[in-house]
């Protein structure tokens, strides 16, 4: 049933009624009700803690930056701000024109994972699987979304920041700065999905590592184990955000199409079996196949030299 939901999911985006009900369907892609998951209550539950917000600017560029704001919390997650999340994801999924993602903290600081007050007031096991389930379908789709995304690691990514950081494409890290894993040390193990994503960012011998000695990750070790795509380096060439659309924009130039078509088949490729998978990119590919950007491009008789 998962499997289903996410070819639905992939094949989502070609046209209008079909693609949103694909899209409706494939929310909550990890937890329905089948699982005793009721979305409204434990939405319900969140919003009564509230505090920051999640900021969403899309560009007509095609380019998105989703800003994590809680500054005097260090951008921790309030209830609140995991309801604004899921609803920012709802926005990107139903965004035509989207080809790339920045996901950053405010204030120079990524994120310092839940808001200890509401993880103190959730502390019974009952609220702790409804906000995990919650947290998880919420960052599952965040990967998921037909764009390439970026997490911009400034200051520190903490517990949940850590485990957000995971559910990007790529992370690219500021000099200083520090993706940890703290769980060990709250007597817990990531429930965000962080885990599984680690095993398959990293390797499970890492992912050990990491996890078991809460390690602090700085940008160095974080390149040397695959965790980090590139330090964003570089005193008087922007602002890191500036510097982070940048390194995106190579991957992110062309047609929206074809940049959702490159995210759908590795997509595919990443989450399905083989059959499956080479079955959806035969579909993905379908959709490319004598568009516009294809036939533009057998018109000019393009060279690649
Ligand atoms: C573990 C699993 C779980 C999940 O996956 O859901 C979590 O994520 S639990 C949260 C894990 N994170 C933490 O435990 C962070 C604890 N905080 C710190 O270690 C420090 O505050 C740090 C390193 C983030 C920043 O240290 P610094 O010295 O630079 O600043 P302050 O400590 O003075 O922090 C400023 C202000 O922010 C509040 N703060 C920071 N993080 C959180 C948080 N996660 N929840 C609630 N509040 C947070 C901190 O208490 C300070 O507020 P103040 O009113 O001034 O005391």
């Amino acid at each position: 049933m998962v499997l289903c939901a996410v070819r639905q999911h992939l094949l989502r985006g070609s046209c209008g009624a079909w693609a949103r009900l694909l899209q409706r369907q494939s929310r909550g892609c990890v937890y329905s009700s089948v699982h005793g998951f009721q979305q409204e209550e434990i939405r319900e539950k969140l919003q009564a803690f509230p505090g920051g917000s999640i900021e969403l600017l899309t560009q007509e560029s095609g380019l998105a930056v989703l800003t994590i704001n809680y500054p005097s919390r260090m951008n921790a997650f309030s209830g609140s701000m995991m309801v604004d999340l899921e609803e920012r994801v709802s926005q990107l999924e139903g965004w035509t024109d989207g080809k790339g993602l920045i996901v950053q903290g405010a204030s120079g600081t990524f994120c310092s994972g839940s808001d200890l007050n509401a993880v103190r007031a959730l502390s019974n096991p009952q609220d702790g699987m409804k906000m995990c389930m919650f947290m998880q379908n919420t960052l599952t789709r965040l990967l998921r979304l037909p764009m390439i995304s970026v997490a911009l690691v400034e200051g520190r990514a903490l517990g949940g920041g850590a485990e957000l950081t995971t559910a990007c494409d790529f992370r690219l890290m500021a000099p200083g700065s520090v993706i940890q894993f703290v769980h060990k040390h709250m007597g817990l193990v990531p429930g965000w999905g962080g885990a599984a994503r680690l095993v398959r960012i990293v390797g499970s011998q890492n992912a050990l590592k990491l996890l078991g000695g809460a390690v602090k990750v700085d940008p160095e070790l974080a390149l040397q184990i695959g965790l980090a795509e590139e330090v964003l380096q570089g005193e008087g060439t922007g602002t890191p955000l500036q510097r982070a659309e940048n390194w995106l924009s190579v991957y992110t130039k062309g047609p929206a199409p074809v940049i959702q078509a490159v995210k759908k088949v590795v997509l595919s490729g990443r989450e399905l079996p083989l059959s499956e998978a080479l079955r959806t990119e035969k579909d993905v590919f379908g959709t490319v196949w004598g568009g516009p950007a294809n036939m533009q491009a057998l018109a000019s008789k393009s060279k690649h030299r």
